[in-house]
């Protein structure tokens, strides 16, 4: 049910990501009018959305849990509702709990014009920042969180 990947979710962004080569990773989002911000054009929030769910993906590659501490976007042409962005991300270094990430969207194909940028700094926690600050959850969702990072990065 995750807002940016869940397939189950019935407005999320269903945002699909595969891993690249080293710490790269490429995923595709398709806006709906789910997304709609002004008439006809995505909503810069959810753009931002859809740029944090596929930089966080790059965490599955390191194998640690790690939240978004900043996120940082820019708009550099407008996503006319129908788009689907083609998001390339990568990890460009790692400072103690820091991951330094960024990432550019481009509009329908995989070299279309770039529509949207963005720069994250993802900060590792521990497994039990979940357990601490999450609403009660079920066992079932951490062990499938976690048996997902076995599975990208065994
Ligand atoms: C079981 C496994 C489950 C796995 C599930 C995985 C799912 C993942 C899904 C992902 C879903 C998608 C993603 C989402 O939606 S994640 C959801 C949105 N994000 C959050 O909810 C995060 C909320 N914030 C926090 O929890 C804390 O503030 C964190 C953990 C971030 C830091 O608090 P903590 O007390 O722990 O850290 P520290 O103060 O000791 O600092 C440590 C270092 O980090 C540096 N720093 C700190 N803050 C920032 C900042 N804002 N920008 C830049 N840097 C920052 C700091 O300078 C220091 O660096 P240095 O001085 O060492 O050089």
């Amino acid at each position: 049910m995750c807002v940016g990947c869940g397939p189950d979710h019935p407005t999320g962004l269903h945002v699909t990501v595969t891993a690249g080569e080293g710490l790269t990773v490429s995923g595709s989002f398709t806006v709906t009018d789910d997304h709609q911000g002004a008439p006809g054009l995505a909503h810069g929030g959810i753009l931002s959305l859809a740029f944090d769910e596929v930089l966080g993906s790059l965490i599955w590659l390191i194998g640690e849990p790690a939240v978004t501490g900043h996120l940082e976007t820019s708009y550099r042409r407008p996503v006319p509702v129908g788009t689907t962005l083609y998001i390339g991300a990568a990890i460009d270094r790692v400072d103690g709990r820091k991951i330094y990430m960024s990432a550019s969207g481009r509009e329908n194909a995989v070299d279309g014009p770039v529509s949207v940028t963005a720069s994250a700094v993802f900060v590792v926690v521990p497994a039990t920042h979940f357990v601490e600050h999450g609403r009660a959850v079920a066992p079932s969702e951490l062990s499938e969180a976690a048996a997902k990072v076995a599975e990208v990065n065994p």
